[in-house]
């Protein structure tokens, strides 16, 4: 059984500005969970942020990732959950060049990938779980576009914001993102005189609290 979901809105270009300008692991200092752990991305550095169109697939039919990467818009990243699949590659050459083409941003594929050289030859970044030279087929069997999906252990929303650079991709819910690349922004800059201070003999252990927290427990 196939289902299409319609398209999903996009999100604010606002937030997507907020957070080119601040990296995914000054998230990962403030909380644990949204992040897709275990995936690669096919070259460093890389920077994208969009929508999430989602697609999910069992092991052997991607059907519904040649469907959903037509229907990709300027902002977009394809997300596909590929069943627990890494056997079979259901994202190559040919895919990322219609994505490119589409405008998408990147994709974040839990599974393999194939035609690694070609997504380089496109500038098109993928995250994945690594390469597979064994591909999946068109076979018609079954597939999902636009619903909530998991990758890597995380539900995936369409119209999640997705959030990835060379340290790994972050999801987001819309409502979670406002105000988010602010928040990152002022805990990037605080770093800013720290390093002068550790240049000039300063202590990263003070600027963090290490050092109180490691004293208040000391045997
Ligand atoms: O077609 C596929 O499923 C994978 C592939 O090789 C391509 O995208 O070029
Ligand atoms: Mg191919």
């Amino acid at each position: 059984m196939f289902i299409q979901n319609p398209m999903p809105d996009q999100i604010d270009p606002v937030l997507v500005d907020e957070l080119q300008g601040v990296c995914v692991s000054t998230l990962g200092h403030l909380r644990d969970d949204g992040f897709a752990k275990g995936l690669i991305p096919n070259r460093r550095p890389v920077k994208f942020i969009g929508t999430a169109v989602t697609v999910r697939i069992p092991h052997l039919d991607s059907t519904a990732v040649h469907v959903a990467t037509d229907l990709l818009r300027p902002g977009d990243v394809l997300v596909v959950d590929h069943s627990g699949d890494t056997e079979r590659s259901a994202f190559g050459g040919l895919v990322s060049f219609t994505a490119k083409a589409r405008g998408a941003v990147g994709a974040v594929i839990d599974g393999s990938i194939n035609d690694y050289d070609e997504t380089l030859e496109y500038d098109f970044p993928v995250y994945s779980r690594g390469f597979s030279p064994i591909t999946t087929r068109i076979l018609g069997i079954e597939g999902a576009i636009n619903v909530p999906i998991a990758v890597c252990g995380v539900v995936v929303r369409p119209g999640d914001v997705v959030f990835a650079d060379s340290d790994g991709v972050a999801f987001l819910q819309p409502h979670e993102a406002v105000g988010l690349g602010a928040l990152l922004a002022s805990k990037e800059e605080a770093e800013g005189p720290a390093r002068d201070s550790i240049a000039a003999g300063g202590s990263i252990a003070e600027f963090s609290g290490a050092r109180a927290a490691f004293d208040a427990k000391r045997a």
